[in-house]
């Protein structure tokens, strides 16, 4: 085994599909460290169904998932790689995934990673992923950077395990505590400012104006571009991340995917007692009408994302309200 699941009691399918998931995590961890030695995994390739170029390492890492669950409980596979649903066998489970998140980042060595969503095997391929992310059985992702890690939620907190590269095992660490509240880090792409909608840009501006402006102190800014990155940082150290739909050709529902990314990734956030929206309706309770769906994204500690929907309203108002008046 190369997963250490003891104590989670997870149902034998699911635990098989845990453990392949796990073993070609490895498997590309190894292969990203190797990046340019025989092959540059940044190399252009096609173009993916959502119109986004692929590389090398995108094309790659979809195979490698998609060949390593044949045969297991996964009957429909949907990844952001492919066209289509794929119908891998007789299962009882559903996975979508993004094999590789951060595809920009290939090329300069920083953190890019898979996310993954599981879901019961519904009667159709698609009635399979366009639901409600609330009926998520499985979410999580791994982060291939200095240390390869693997966190998921099976609906009871959110768990995570370190890769040791000696023994190609994952070992379990202790459970995430809740997102940390007392943080003044926000994450976005702050060169789309003069196409964000007004509600962003409002909160962005209180924010950058620091100590002079109405929020009163000062915020700190990051922005890594690739999404299991982010969401490892704010669920250690607290603090926010947004893509917002804008006004560019392609963007008006933001960059990423509700059903690769965004539907795990908030899966995760709610268990660790943060919020994920997509400004103001939370991203668990939405289905998308399509498999390859975008969808503007907001997460990370509570009352940031309650204070972005309470921007939505009024601005004026949002800026000045107190953590503990905010609602719901
Ligand atoms: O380059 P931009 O517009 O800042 O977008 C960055 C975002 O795009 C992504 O790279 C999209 O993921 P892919 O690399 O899987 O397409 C996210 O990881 C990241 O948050
Ligand atoms: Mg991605
Ligand atoms: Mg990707």
């Amino acid at each position: 085994m190369s997963l250490d699941l003891d104590g989670l009691a997870l149902a034998p399918e699911l635990a098989d599909v845990m453990q392949r998931l796990s073993i070609v995590g490895a498997r590309l961890q190894r292969l990203i460290a190797r990046n340019g030695i025989e092959q540059d995994l940044s190399a252009a390739r096609g173009t993916n169904a959502g119109g986004d170029g692929q590389k090398a390492l995108d094309v790659m890492a979809d195979a490698a998932y998609m060949e390593a669950l044949k045969g297991s409980a996964v009957a429909f596979y949907a990844s952001e790689e492919e066209d289509e649903i794929l119908t891998l066998g007789p299962g009882t489970l559903a996975l979508a995934v993004d094999p590789l998140d951060g595809s920009s980042n290939i090329d300069v060595n920083v953190s890019i990673g898979t996310i993954f969503s599981i879901f019961p095997a519904a009667a159709t391929p698609e009635a399979s992923f366009l639901r409600p992310a609330r009926e998520q059985i499985a979410g999580g992702y791994m982060i291939f950077g200095p240390q390869c890690a693997l966190v998921a939620t099976f609906g009871d907190g959110v768990h995570h395990w370190i890769l040791d590269p000696d023994t190609g095992r994952f070992e379990r660490q202790p459970d995430f505590a809740p997102i940390p509240k007392d943080t003044s880090e926000f994450a976005i792409n702050a060169s789309n400012k003069r196409h964000w909608p007004a509600p962003i840009r409002a909160y962005v501006d209180d924010l950058i104006a620091g100590e002079e402006g109405p929020r009163g102190r000062n915020f700190n800014m990051r922005w890594i571009a690739s999404l299991v990155a982010e969401t490892h940082r704010i669920l250690r150290r607290g603090g926010v991340f947004l893509y917002p739909g804008d006004s560019r050709k392609g963007y008006e529902r933001g960059r990423l995917r509700h059903i690769y990314e965004c539907a795990p990734i908030a899966f995760i956030i709610e268990q660790a007692g943060g919020k994920a929206t997509d400004g103001v309706h939370p991203i668990l309770d939405q289905s998308p009408d399509r498999l390859h769906a975008r969808t503007p994204f907001v997460f990370g500690t509570a009352p940031k994302v309650k204070r972005i929907a309470h921007y939505h309203e009024s601005p004026e108002i949002a800026a000045v309200t107190p953590d503990e008046h905010l609602m719901p």
